[in-house]
């Protein structure tokens, strides 16, 4: 085989990347290539837009890194701009490549686009590797592990011992020197790309606060600094604080944009086990990694049925849309302080703690009775650590329609208030007391706007 072509997506990085090893085994001739779809900067996710400018921020630094990494091994990443499956024909086409290489991504979106291009490129060999999750196909095909809950999910995954596969590690440098870029072209080139997208596509100036940087380096650095700390064995006490950089690992945007891949993170965990301290801890960051896997292999087995409004169930849930409600939620003018609170940190940060996101989530379907769809796609505009399969599968997951058979999760505001902000610290820094707060109802019966 001569030219592949490796189509970054959620896997910004060159370490535990079996698909760029493979390449570089197989290969004689490779192109790096990202595609920026002008589609994700269209309001046309439940009016929101795909990719906000907080994740947004952090895909560029990650591209910036990604491309500096390549430069130093002699290659460069090349940024396309347009509909994926059209952008990757059109490339393969242009270059007579004969190979296509990419991470295996379980979104409907994602699964559709590679479908796309198989078929406008008969002869082409797509080669896709799991490398956004713990486990491979094989591992979860062979064992056919129940997904009814997540707790049957873990249990058969502890219970029959399955192992986390080894981060693949390749000599990258020397690898990379086996191949040739197809096309060369100038390190500076992306950076042009991206301000000429900035200035042409996307909708928004500011570049909100930097709460963490994008890129592999920025990761390894990161995750390190955190397990070389105490805060991994008190993480189990710490995880469920509104606020506070150590209380919980802050690792989901990068396995979100896949700086990091969850197998590298998983044995390190595992390293600081046998060299640190074991205890109950370090076992639940793994506990939630497995959150994170079985909503990603749920994703796959659910396709379409993961955004339906009954999601799984068997009647609709009795919300509905109401527009004041919803816009009032989004802007943190609720009634209630607390949910304020985590919204304005969400709409300034691009995060907010597990907890703020479950209490959150449940006001808008239980207090509000909106259709939880909505508040899902504004946390995929909102959160900088967006993943497809662990936002709609969380949310499903509190609205009660997702396959777990206990039904949905409601929180009682006052007494989360009381356990997780008892001194209101958290309520008086993000300005969750709300003095034109909307009241739930902005219509009367007749759905006329109320005068004030
Ligand atoms: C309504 C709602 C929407 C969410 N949307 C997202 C999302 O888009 N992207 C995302 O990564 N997480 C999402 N989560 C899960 C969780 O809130 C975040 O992963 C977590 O807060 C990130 O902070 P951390 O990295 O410090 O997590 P930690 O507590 O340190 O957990 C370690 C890792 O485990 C994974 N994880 C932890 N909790 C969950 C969970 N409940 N579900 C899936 N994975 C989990 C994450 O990858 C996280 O980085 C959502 C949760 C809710 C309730």
């Amino acid at each position: 085989m001569s030219k592949a072509l490796y189509w970054f997506t959620q896997d910004l990085r060159l370490n535990d990347n079996e698909g760029v090893k493979w390449v570089a085994q197989t290969h004689k001739e490779v192109a790096f290539v990202y595609v920026i779809d002008p589609n994700w900067f269209a309001q046309k996710n439940y009016h929101h837009l795909r990719v906000g400018e907080h994740r947004w921020r952090f895909i560029c630094q990650s591209l910036i890194d990604l491309n500096e990494h390549l430069s130093n091994l002699g290659h460069h990443l090349q940024l396309l701009v347009g509909e994926p499956s059209e952008k990757i024909t059109e490339f393969v086409k242009t270059y007579s490549v004969d190979t296509l290489v990419l991470a295996h991504q379980f979104g409907v979106d994602e699964q559709r686009a590679v479908t796309r291009i198989s078929k406008c490129n008969r002869a082409l060999l797509i080669k896709q590797f799991n490398q956004t999750t713990l486990f491979d196909n094989s591992q979860i095909s062979e064992h056919d592990i129940p997904m009814k809950s997540f707790s049957t999910f873990r249990n058969y995954v502890e219970k029959r011992s399955l192992v986390v596969p080894v981060e693949c590690v390749f000599e990258i440098e020397i690898s990379l020197q086996r191949v040739t870029p197809i096309l060369q072209l100038a390190s500076t080139l992306l950076k042009d790309i991206l301000s000429e997208v900035n200035d042409a596509i996307v909708p928004f100036g500011g570049a909100g606060l930097g709460f963490i940087t994008g890129g592999e380096r920025d990761a390894h650095n990161h995750l390190s600094t955190y397990l070389a700390s105490y805060a991994p064995s008190r993480y189990k006490n710490t995880r469920n604080d509104l606020e506070g950089f150590s209380k919980s690992t802050k690792l989901s945007a990068y396995l979100a944009i896949g700086n990091l891949s969850p197998r590298q993170v998983w044995h390190a965990v595992e390293d600081y086990e046998r060299t640190t301290i074991k205890n109950d801890s370090t076992y639940w960051i793994k506990f939630e990694l497995l959150w994170r896997e079985y909503f990603q292999w749920l994703l796959k087995l659910k396709g379409k049925s993961f955004f339906l409004f009954k999601g799984d169930g068997r009647s609709k849930p009795m919300t509905s849309f109401y527009s004041q409600r919803f816009a009032a939620w989004c802007a943190g003018k609720t009634v209630f302080p607390l949910v304020n609170a985590c919204m304005h940190q969400l709409n300034e940060t691009g995060y907010m703690s597990n907890r703020g996101r479950q209490i959150v989530a449940s006001c808008l379907v239980n207090e509000l009775s909106v259709d939880w769809r909505y508040g899902a796609a504004y946390f995929q505009q909102q959160l900088i650590d967006y993943d497809v399969a662990s936002n709609w599968g969380n949310w499903q997951y509190i609205a009660g329609v997702g396959v777990d058979p206990r039904g949905g999760r409601h929180f009682n505001i006052p007494k989360q208030a009381q356990l997780y902000d008892a001194d209101g610290r958290f309520v008086k820094k993000w300005q969750g007391h709300c003095h034109n707060a909307l009241a739930y109802d902005g219509v009367d019966a007749a759905d006329w706007p109320l005068q004030k």
